[in-house]
């Protein structure tokens, strides 16, 4: 049995078409579903819904072979355990930081200010402003991040933006990217041994079908 881990929504639905190159077709989809372990057309492949960002989690352990994580979780995972082959060009946004529309951040920051920062991202965070010489308290959130400026929670966020919808919405702008992020094929390094013969054509088709 081949076990694939994705989490619901975006990378669920991106992933489909990638799947299908690989002849994998799921019996059913998460969202209308409450199952959280899903059969395929092959006996031999299901999938497993978990959180994003439990994903990478999965598969170190081997829990499942295969997942589709972005860089944005990767990153703060670690990595350990981890083959990560391809980049599968999915799930694109970029991960900036931002402030309240009219909040004076190069001031700030010029000034030496102590900065109260909002994230999930505190790894990437704290080495984005330890890099840039900048002090700051970092508050780690779950979701949601884009409220803290407007309550006084933070004097900036570090999130993902894709559209830039959510940050107009709420009267933020962006202030500086960080890094671009879409979403890779992760891997379990045992099971890719043990598993070869199945694994590297699902890895070859899933290469193939990259960007179509
Ligand atoms: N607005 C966006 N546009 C494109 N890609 C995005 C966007 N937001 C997030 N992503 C990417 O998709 C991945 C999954 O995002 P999704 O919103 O499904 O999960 P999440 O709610 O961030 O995670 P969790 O459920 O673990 O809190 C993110 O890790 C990121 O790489
Ligand atoms: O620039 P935009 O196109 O508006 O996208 C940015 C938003 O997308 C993500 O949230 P998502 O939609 O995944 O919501 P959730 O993570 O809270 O479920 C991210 O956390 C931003 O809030």
């Amino acid at each position: 049995m081949i076990t694939i881990a994705l989490s619901k929504g975006r990378i669920f639905e991106e992933t489909l078409p990638l799947l299908a190159a690989a002849g994998v077709v799921p019996s059913e989809a998460p969202e209308s579903s409450r199952k959280l372990i899903i059969g395929t057309n092959r006996d031999d492949v299901r999938l497993i819904i978990v959180r994003a960002s439990d994903v990478p989690t999965y598969v170190q352990y081997g829990a499942a072979d295969l997942g589709v994580a972005g860089r944005d979780v990767l990153i703060e995972h670690g990595g350990a355990g981890l083959y990560q082959p391809l980049d599968l060009d999915i799930a694109k946004c970029r991960l900036m930081v931002a402030v309240q529309n009219g909040f004076d951040y190069d001031g700030a920051v010029k000034q030496g200010a102590r900065l109260r920062i909002a994230t999930k991202y505190t790894d990437q965070a704290r080495e984005h402003f330890a890099a840039k010489g900048v002090h700051v308290d970092l508050i780690k959130l779950y979701g949601s991040m884009e409220l803290a400026p407007l309550v006084g929670l933070a004097d900036a966020i570090v999130d993902l933006v894709s559209t830039g919808g959510t940050l107009k919405a709420n009267d933020l702008v962006a202030v500086e990217h960080i890094r671009d992020i879409s979403s890779r094929l992760i891997v379990n390094q045992a099971a890719l041994k043990l598993k070869e013969e199945r694994i590297q054509p699902m890895i070859e088709a899933f290469a193939g079908a990259i960007g179509r």
